[in-house]
């Protein structure tokens, strides 16, 4: 009689801290047993892993796709195929974005309703794996008053918000900024900011226009490392006013990293997330010099943008390496290069395809985890287990979804698996084309870089959603909605710089 659903032989599982050879045995959509030898004929299912490596499926914590709010004009990828994309990239997780309605009118409920609306309409349609929801905060009338964030986490499950530092239609004041993270900081609500300075930007886009910059390749130009550095250590001046944790999302800057650096050094709460693109991408892609067609640079249009070579991407490697970075997230944000609503939007209402008016965004979630094993561990820039806290159990303690993902831990977690392919086993293609990503947009900024593994199966609760090359459709509709639990990293210091401390503790 078979005890396990499943049972994965001969792997050698990798953690955030340990390596080592186990068989897994599977129950209920959950690890259920880890040991040196599980006998085969109590499995339903066994899985020969053949001495490969074992991971825990990725989370990919900064996911954008199609939602009722559509803040970022039209994304390719809805909440199926940007699950479907997931999977086949290892990832088991993704936390996307819903958007504060803008005509909040500031009552308790209106936070967790944008969120149950989002919930509703991704859980219409197949879902390959879990989803959770981060919110996107660009009106803040006065205050976020406390029962929204408490709504927020006890009716949806939502302990993170986002907000931007610029973006002309997103863009918060610091005065705004400080609103939110006082009333997050009272209620275990992290706060991630994007962070470049809107105003400079708006003026040096203004600048450039004047000279008639406005080839794809300018969009770079008007975002300058400098202007993400200064955007930077403006919010860790406010972070460390209110004793609030904040998590930067997609940093791509020297000086950005090292603001960061110095605040973790001096014992602040700052958190860091950067993306592939600031791996392997760079300014020189968005003149895309091998196309007759300057506005083919629009594929790498995204904010802050690819930076200027090799030493700025380096400064990110050692960033990963030295523990500056907390998480590697995708910021997976897919606009179409064809038709009329994605990149070419730039050309609609009187528009000649300026960079100002090219949606920001790319796709990224499918490669996320391949292109970062197969040139960070193979490459032995990093250690799989470093690897593993960065894309998987970093993730999953920052945004309150450990220990049930982002590990192997037996009758806790869900079965969550990546299993790649055994050393020199790969057979599949040796470089990125977009024609096999599954992934709704039609392009892959990545395309022609090299991989050396991929993952052979995922698995999402047990179930096995993609095997060699083939998305399996049967355990298809598996995913649903993830409820969080508070930041597990990101908790304040109770350090103040100033007399000013909030009147909910003074009473205390
Ligand atoms: N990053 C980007 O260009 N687009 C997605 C939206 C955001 O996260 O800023
Ligand atoms: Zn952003």
């Amino acid at each position: 009689m078979s005890i396990y659903d499943t049972i994965i032989k001969n792997g050698i599982i990798c953690t955030a801290s340990d390596t080592f050879k186990s068989d897994i045995g599977i129950k209920d959509g959950k690890i259920s047993t880890l040991a040196e030898s599980i006998d085969s004929s109590k499995g339903n299912i066994v899985i020969d892993a053949e001495e490969a490596y074992i991971t825990p499926g990725g989370i990919d914590a900064h996911v954008h796709l199609r939602e009722p709010m559509e803040l970022f004009g039209v994304i390719a990828d809805d909440f199926e195929s940007g699950t479907r994309s997931a999977v086949a990239g290892g990832t088991t997780t993704i936390i996307a974005f819903a958007s504060q309605n803008s005509e909040s009118n500031d009552s308790p409920e209106d936070l967790a309703r944008a969120v149950k609306l989002c919930i509703s309409d991704a859980m219409s349609q197949k879902l390959y794996c879990d989803f959770a929801l981060h919110l996107i905060l660009y009106k803040v009338n006065k205050e976020i008053i406390d029962e929204q964030f408490q709504k927020l986490y006890e009716e949806v499950g939502v302990t993170s918000v986002k907000m931007y530092m610029t973006y002309p239609k997103l863009q918060l004041r610091d005065y705004d900024l400080m609103n939110v993270m006082y009333t997050a900081r009272k209620n275990g609500i992290t706060t991630m900011l994007h962070a470049e300075n809107g105003d400079m930007i708006e003026w040096m886009i203004e600048k450039l226009e004047e000279q008639g910059k406005t080839d794809p390749y300018y969009h770079a130009v008007s975002r300058p490392s400098l202007i993400e550095g200064e955007a930077t250590g403006r919010a860790i001046v406010i972070s460390q006013s209110l004793d609030n944790p904040v998590l930067f999302v997609h940093v791509s800057a020297p000086s950005a990293i090292n603001c960061i650096r110095k605040a973790q050094t001096k014992g602040l709460k700052i958190f860091a997330e950067t993306c592939p693109q600031y791996c392997f991408l760079e300014a020189e892609d968005l003149r895309c010099i091998h196309s007759h067609d300057p506005f083919e640079g629009s594929k790498y249009v995204c904010s802050p943008p690819p930076r200027e070579g090799k030493d700025d991407q380096d400064s990110v490697w050692k960033g990963l390496q030295n523990g500056t970075f907390t998480i590697v997230s995708s910021d997976h944000c897919p606009t179409l290069y064809g038709g009329e609503d994605g990149k070419r939007a730039a050309f609609k209402n009187g528009h000649n395809g300026e960079f100002k008016w090219i949606p920001n965004g790319i796709p990224g979630v499918e490669t996320r985890m391949p292109l970062m094993f197969g040139n960070a561990v193979n490459g032995t820039k990093l250690s799989l287990e470093r690897f593993v806290e960065l894309h998987s159990t970093n993730p999953a303690k920052l945004y309150g979804l450990y220990p049930k993902k982002g590990s192997i831990l037996p009758g806790i977690s869900d079965a969550d698996l990546v299993v790649w392919y055994p050393e020199g086993k790969y057979t599949g293609p040796s470089t990125i084309s977009n024609n096999m990503l599954n992934h709704d947009c039609d392009y892959t900024p990545f395309e022609g870089y090299g991989i050396n593994n991929w993952p052979r199966y995922t698995l999402v609760k047990g179930k096995v959603v993609y095997k060699e090359g083939e998305i399996i459709n049967d355990n298809s509709g598996i995913g649903s909605y993830v409820k969080r639990e508070k930041s597990k990293l990101a908790v304040p210091n109770n350090e103040w710089v100033s007399e000013l401390r909030p009147k909910y503790l003074i009473d205390k």
